[in-house]
């Protein structure tokens, strides 16, 4: 027999078959000034979009209206299958999020920072301990499990705290610039991960200024002043503005910028 739900539970389901993030003309304003400008998207599911702009383009303005952190001030948008406007708490149970600045405690263990988010998933305490080990093992951090994450070189730290912004299997993760500061090769590791976590399904949205990590992407957009200027994936966006490297692409693009900081 079918049961009928609450509203919200019915709501929190999982999303629906289609994409995973729609965007269409989605603005915000700061009294005059226009951060983001009507800008208009889809991402499907499992595929690593790239989300590049110069400094101060409004890549974390857009980012933080598709988490549900910020109120859009016009447009329509929907992460996961839940409305920006309307349901943003439904939007942050169902993501994953990480960046340079949010990210881990570098004062408890790895085991204790596991076990801390996965509490504020929502996540039960056997399944925890399950995933704890699981993780460990993908990332063979076994023998650190009682190291202070402090302690740990940048790059282990990276793919830690991508892994447990999986914990709770989120439709999307947003990884704001999630590799600053290490070398290619280790940035190269992480993509490993990235990529295990798109072929299971998951979503990537990425910020990046790295252009090696743009090449990594399945489409790229690039933001200028607020507005996306351009979309295509890498081999399409060298084509279309005839030059051989994304780097070239991207300078292309930014040099006609106003709104650089
Ligand atoms: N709360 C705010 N009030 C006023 N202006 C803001 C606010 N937040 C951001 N801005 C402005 O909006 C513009 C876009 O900023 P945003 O941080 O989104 O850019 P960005 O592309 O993420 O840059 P970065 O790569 O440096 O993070 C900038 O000019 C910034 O000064």
């Amino acid at each position: 027999m079918n049961k009928l739900h609450p509203p919200d539970v019915a709501a929190s389901r999982a999303a629906p078959a289609g994409p995973v993030i729609t965007c269409e003309l989605l603005t915000k304003r700061f009294g005059d000034f226009v951060a983001v400008n009507a800008i208009s998207f889809e991402v499907a599911a499992g595929e690593i979009f790239g989300f590049l702009g110069a400094n101060g383009a409004g890549k974390t303005t857009a980012m933080r209206m598709l988490c549900g952190l910020l109120g859009p001030t016009e447009g329509a948008a929907t992460v996961a299958g839940f409305d920006v406007f309307r349901q943003p708490e439904l939007i942050k149970q169902h993501i994953g999020y990480m960046s340079q600045k949010f990210s881990l405690y570098e004062d408890l263990t790895v085991g204790e920072n596991i076990r801390f988010y996965g509490g504020v998933y929502g996540l039960k305490g056997a399944v925890i301990r399950e995933k704890t080990t699981a993780l460990l093992q993908r990332l063979g951090l076994e023998a650190e499990r009682n190291t202070l994450v402090g302690s740990l070189p940048l790059g282990w730290k990276q793919k830690l705290a991508f892994s447990v912004a999986l914990l709770h299997e989120p439709a999307v993760i947003f990884l704001d610039e999630p590799t600053g500061g290490v070398d290619p090769i280790t940035r190269r590791q992480f993509w490993d991960l990235i990529y295990e976590a798109a072929a299971a399904g998951t979503t990537i949205f990425i910020t990046t200024h790295y252009m090696d990590e743009a090449e990594y992407c399945d489409r790229v957009s690039i933001m200028v002043d607020g507005k996306i200027e351009a979309l295509a994936s890498p081999a399409g966006l060298k084509r279309q503005f005839g030059v051989a490297t994304m780097d070239e692409v991207f300078l292309h693009l930014a040099r006609g910028a106003k709104n650089t900081e």
